[in-house]
């Protein structure tokens, strides 16, 4: 199990995308299909495809996203694998790889189409270039399928249980198949049995012989590949997994198997549980002027934050505590409950609270660390405390804006981002500031086809003086961001005096003002 230990940017996305409520889980949320398809087993026959160019001889290749330069290939035929990847893409930030989301992507779809859970690890690196062509196809010989899945580490039988434990789901489009779905099938996708959910029905339709899977019982028999790998053994495998928990336990294990093919250079860690208690944001050593007080919302939660000073005042210690909610103010602190996901629920945790807190502590000062208790019980990372490394460069929420587009839509036209330097800092001969804009990797795949790359542009900042002049000790810098909705999120550099500080900010975290274009002078 893997503690986390804020900030943990990877770990914080991943554990969002398995365990909260959001855009990746709503894809799949009642397995329900179009075409007798599922949103899963798109996502199941992606992840395997990608794994499949694993060579367990050399240890290469495997799951890491190399299939998003493979789908021009005829083996990789299907709108379903492009749809996939930029759906799952959709949860990723800078510090997590498009394969771990894969990976997850199967968990979570064959739990929600009532499969096992499969155990979650993660650290997978995504490949910058195309695999090897490796895929099994349909045409192949039983002899052929036999060696390619022995050069990606599965056994005869496992290539049986994997097989069936794939081909529970979804089924073979007659567009892109017409050799193996005849033309006179009704449905546009011949589904490989009954049912559209993860379970053995698979298996005893093939062996009380009444199977639909056109892999079996197809007019083309060159293209019978189910029925030549499901009978190898003469039916021993299929027959020792075709009760309900005898396929579910199987196809966890053999599916944890295939996300976890892996190059040998990949370290996985985990599984990761569900974090109880979120900080989310937080703008502590704050500039400008916020009230004093933090504040519990709605949830009726009691939050009393405290804290600690940095370096020579790591002395000054002090507590603030709720008075009043003030749930849309610059300060206070607040709690949100987040929606837990299936997963999450599966895992005994019903709600998720995500903390954020503001409140204003003396710059001279300088947060060190903080926690807090909510309603009674602590919150402190584990005992460490929630460390700021470093105030040489902060995010400054207030000062930053969000501009939309007019008429007051909630569509973001724009954003004004501020960030706070240290006076001394920004003084040094050799200062520079620059910000890493990450794009929307899900939208430039949806533009672009999947083989690119997360878009990301380098911004340089400029003094802030006329419209915030420095205050406390600190000078700001600005940089407009337009398209916001294209943004992920930012990463900003300072450079001074032979040292580097960097800030990662999430786009929901950009600014706690909000503009209509037609307020402002502004883009
Ligand atoms: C010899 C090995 C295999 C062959 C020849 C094969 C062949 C195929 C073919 C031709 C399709 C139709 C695709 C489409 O029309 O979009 C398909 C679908 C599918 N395959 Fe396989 N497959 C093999 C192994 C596997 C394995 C090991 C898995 C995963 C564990 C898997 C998972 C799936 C899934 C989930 C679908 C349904 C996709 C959908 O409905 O969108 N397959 N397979």
């Amino acid at each position: 199990q893997q503690v986390f230990q804020w900030p943990d940017h990877q770990l914080s996305a991943l554990e969002d995308g398995l365990y909260m409520q959001g855009p990746f889980l709503d894809e799949v949320r009642n397995c329900e299909g179009r075409d007798n398809t599922t949103t899963t087993a798109q996502w199941v026959r992606l992840a395997y495809h990608d794994s499949a160019t694993h060579d367990i001889a050399d240890g290469s290749g495997g799951l890491d996203a190399s299939i998003r330069f493979e789908l021009d290939r005829q083996q990789n035929i299907g709108s379903g694998m492009t749809d996939s990847v930029q759906e799952i893409s959709n949860s990723m930030n800078p510090f997590t790889s498009l394969a771990d989301f894969m990976a997850m992507a199967v968990t979570i779809g064959v739990h929600t189409c009532g499969g096992p859970s499969i155990p979650f690890r993660y650290g997978r690196i995504d490949a910058t270039s195309a695999g090897p062509a490796t895929v099994p196809e349909p045409q192949q010989s039983l002899d052929e399928h036999i060696q390619s899945f022995k050069r990606q580490g599965f056994s005869q039988s496992d290539m049986i249980k994997l097989v069936a434990c794939g081909h529970t789901l979804g089924g073979v489009r007659k567009v892109d198949f017409p050799l193996v779905v005849s033309a006179d099938t009704q449905a546009r996708v011949a589904s490989f049995d009954t049912t559209t959910q993860f379970d053995n029905v698979i298996v005893t339709q093939y062996l009380d012989g009444t199977t639909r899977d056109v892999l079996v019982v197809g007019e083309n028999v060159t293209t019978r590949s189910d029925a030549r790998i499901f009978g190898s053994d003469q039916n021993v495998t299929m027959q020792s997994i075709s009760s309900p928990e005898d396929f579910s336990n199987t196809c966890r294990d053999i599916l944890q198997r295939m996300i976890e093919t892996v190059p040998k250079t990949v370290n996985l860690v985990g599984p990761i549980e569900p974090i109880a208690n979120k900080v989310r944001a937080y703008t502590l050593n704050t500039i400008s002027d916020s009230p004093t007080n933090t504040s519990s919302s709605a949830t009726n939660q009691t939050l009393k934050l405290f804290w600690e000073g940095q370096g020579t005042a790591s002395n000054s210690t002090g507590s603030v505590d709720p008075s009043e909610p003030a749930f849309d103010s610059p300060g206070g602190g607040r709690t949100i409950n987040m929606f837990a996901s299936f997963e999450a629920n599966a895992a005994g945790v019903n709600s998720m609270a995500a903390y954020f807190f503001s409140a204003q502590i003396p710059l001279d000062v300088g947060l060190g660390k903080f926690w807090f208790t909510a309603d009674g019980e602590t919150v402190d990372n584990n005992g460490k405390g929630f460390v700021i490394e470093q105030l040489e460069l902060l995010h400054d929420p207030d000062r930053s804006l969000l501009f939309f587009v007019p008429p007051q839509t909630f569509d973001v036209a724009s954003v004004r981002l501020v960030f706070a330097v240290r006076s001394e800092t920004a003084a040094a001969a050799d200062f520079s500031i620059s910000m890493d804009v990450h794009g929307s990797l899900s939208n430039a795949i949806f533009s672009e086809g999947p083989g690119v790359d997360v878009p990301v542009t380098t911004v340089q900042l400029t003094p802030d003086d006329t419209t915030n002049p420095p205050a406390d000790g600190y000078r700001f810098f600005a940089a407009t961001v337009q398209d916001e909705s294209d943004v992920q999120s930012v990463i900003v550099t300072v450079e001074s005096g032979g040292q580097k500080f960097t800030l990662y900010v999430e786009s929901t975290e950009f600014a706690t003002h909000l503009f209509p274009t037609e307020l402002s002078s502004e883009p």
